[in-house]
């Protein structure tokens, strides 16, 4: 039996599916490699020694998908696959919601024409609406995203939760990621944004490997204690070894399933670009320019729902996003290259 990783190529994908691998699954994955490279999936058959079976295809391709699906004896699906960046959605809201929701709709179509009904769903905590005052986001905190990617993952959540309500034999597991960073500890895959980073993370790993002369940090007047926002987060390995805990849960109880993954922990810009200098024994010049429309002082999460239902927590702290964040840009300081 396999699972199916959707967007698999991808930052936070390719880590599950070294994780999935490991743990003895067989892996399928599709992705049109549309903000991604086959060099990753090839690294992680490098890294775990086994083999995916990779299908370039795009969820909005229909008969693509039912080839897949035809092809492999499917146990569950994990779904990654979307668009991303923010900013861009904001430009671009048709073609987010027609990726994002198209997509998630005709994968579940897909899955259910061929007995599938079980899928883990990559959300985010930018499903949240901002809180009054800085607290600890539980799943019952709240929603009211801000921008059109936040509304396609928020739609995702819902059409998933209706669908289960419709047949509860569907097994759902929605997660809701708060900040991933850091990479595989190998230093073979990890994040390769395209241009220039909107994330804080890859954007201090390519002033380290001298590729941006410093980092802008976006607002120093919030009420936080130096001034400077505060995100929690997340080892992307740390987070890989929760969807596994996820699959496990739906594969043994059907349902619908809501959690955060966090670490339940914040840290200012300051205290992560401290860190990364710790890590990486470089200096991150840095200026303190006005905010960024959209963001909000402070937001992390409340993780005790993943450690209870899953049996999952995060082990990994900042300073081994950094040094792992590090590796990943020092060995591959143009990312995947410009290949596949
Ligand atoms: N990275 C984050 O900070 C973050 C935070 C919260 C939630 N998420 C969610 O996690 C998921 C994975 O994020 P990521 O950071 O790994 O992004 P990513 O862009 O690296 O990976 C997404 C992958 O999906 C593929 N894809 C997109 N649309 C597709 C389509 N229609 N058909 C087939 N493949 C398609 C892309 O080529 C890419 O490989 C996304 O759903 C994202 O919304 C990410
Ligand atoms: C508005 C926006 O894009 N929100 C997305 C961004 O949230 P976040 O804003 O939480 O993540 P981020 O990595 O873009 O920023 C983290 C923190 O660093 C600050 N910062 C960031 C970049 C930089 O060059 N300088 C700087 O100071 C930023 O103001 C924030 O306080 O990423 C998340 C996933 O990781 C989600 O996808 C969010 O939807």
């Amino acid at each position: 039996m396999a699972i199916i990783v959707t967007g698999g190529a991808g930052y936070i994908g390719s880590h599950t599916c070294v994780e999935l691998l490991n743990a003895g699954y067989d892996v399928v994955v599709v992705d049109n490699l549309s903000n991604s490279h086959r060099e990753a999936v090839r690294r992680v058959e490098e890294i775990t020694g086994r083999k995916v079976a990779f299908h370039e295809a795009d969820l909005l391709d229909k008969p693509a998908l039912e080839r897949v699906f035809r092809e492999h004896k499917v146990e569950a699906v994990i779904h990654f696959a979307a668009l991303k960046a923010v900013g861009e959605s904001v430009e671009m809201p048709l073609e987010y919601y027609w990726n994002n929701i198209a997509g998630t709709i005709q994968l579940c179509q897909t899955m259910r024409q061929f007995g599938v009904k079980k899928i883990v769903y990559s959300s985010s905590a930018t499903v949240y609406a901002v809180p009054d005052s800085p607290r600890p986001l539980t799943e019952d905190s709240p929603l009211g995203p801000i921008n059109p990617y936040g509304r396609t993952k928020w739609m995702g959540e819902l059409i998933l939760r209706d669908l289960h309500a419709a047949d509860p034999e569907w097994g759902i597991a929605v997660l809701r990621y708060f900040n991933p960073v850091g990479a595989h500890p190998s230093g073979r895959i990890g994040e390769d944004p395209e241009g220039i980073p909107n994330n804080l993370m890859p954007y201090i790993t390519q002033v380290a490997v001298g590729q941006r002369e410093r980092l802008n940090v976006f607002g120093g007047d919030y009420p936080t204690p130096d001034g400077t926002g505060v995100r929690d987060y997340i080892h992307v390995v740390d987070l890989a070894e929760g969807h596994l805990k996820a699959l496990d849960k739906i594969l043994t109880n059907p349902g619908y399933h809501v959690y955060n993954l966090g670490t339940g922990r914040g840290y200012s810009v300051l205290e992560v670009v401290a860190a990364f200098e710790r890590a990486s024994g470089r200096k991150i010049p840095y200026t303190i320019v006005g905010r960024r429309p959209g963001d909000t002082a402070v937001c992390y999460a409340d993780p005790s729902a993943a450690r209870d239902g899953l049996g999952w927590a995060a082990t990994r702290g900042i300073e081994e996003m950094c040094a792992d964040a590090w590796r990943w840009q020092r060995q591959n300081p143009e990312g995947y290259g410009n290949g596949e």
